[in-house]
């Protein structure tokens, strides 16, 4: 997939400050396919910083993992009805019910970082997705989302 899956939503769920396309103010967090689990790649900016001098700020790290958490339940959801995204259906779009965060180690800032998911479980309009996010190979925060799909 060249496209990300945040690339998929429709116009009016495209201003999120954590990944939406159209928010020229935030972050544009980009979600991909990476074989059964997603995959997002992100460089900190160095004013996100936290109280470790060089690492981020909790929130921020939260908040990458909140939207690629997000959009991986949007697409897990898609691959489970049959179907990939952009085929078809408008795809479905999910909010975060629950997110839990294990901050393990400090996140450094200025540096890519990956922002894993994967599919634990999936029931009607609840899917859950394990989460991590490392930097140079060492996971410094995993967390786990109970994301819902959003009603209209
Ligand atoms: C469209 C947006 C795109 C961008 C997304 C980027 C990520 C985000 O930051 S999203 C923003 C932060 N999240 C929010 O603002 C969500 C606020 N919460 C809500 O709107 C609602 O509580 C919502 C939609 C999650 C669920 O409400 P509703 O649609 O009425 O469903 P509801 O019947 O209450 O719950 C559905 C199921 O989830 C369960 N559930 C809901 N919340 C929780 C929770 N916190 N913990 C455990 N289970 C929960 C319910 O028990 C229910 O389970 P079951 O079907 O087995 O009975």
């Amino acid at each position: 997939m060249t496209r990300a899956i945040q690339d998929y939503y429709p116009e009016r769920f495209s201003h999120c400050f954590g990944c939406g396309r159209n928010n020229p103010h935030g972050h544009q967090l980009k979600s991909y396919w990476k074989g059964d689990e997603t995959i997002a790649r992100f460089t900190i900016a160095p004013m996100y910083s936290g109280g470790v001098p060089g690492n981020a700020y909790g929130g921020m790290v939260a908040s990458l993992i909140d939207c690629h958490g997000t959009a991986s339940a949007a697409a897990f959801a898609c691959r489970a009805q049959g179907h990939e995204l952009g085929e078809g259906a408008e795809p479905v779009r999910f909010v975060t019910a629950s997110l839990t965060i294990d901050y393990l180690r400090p996140t450094p800032v200025g540096k890519e970082v990956t922002i894993t998911g994967r599919l634990m479980s999936l029931e009607g309009r609840k899917v859950r997705v394990a989460l991590a996010l490392a930097a140079g190979g060492t996971v410094c925060a995993r967390g786990e989302m109970l994301a819902v799909q959003f009603r209209e």
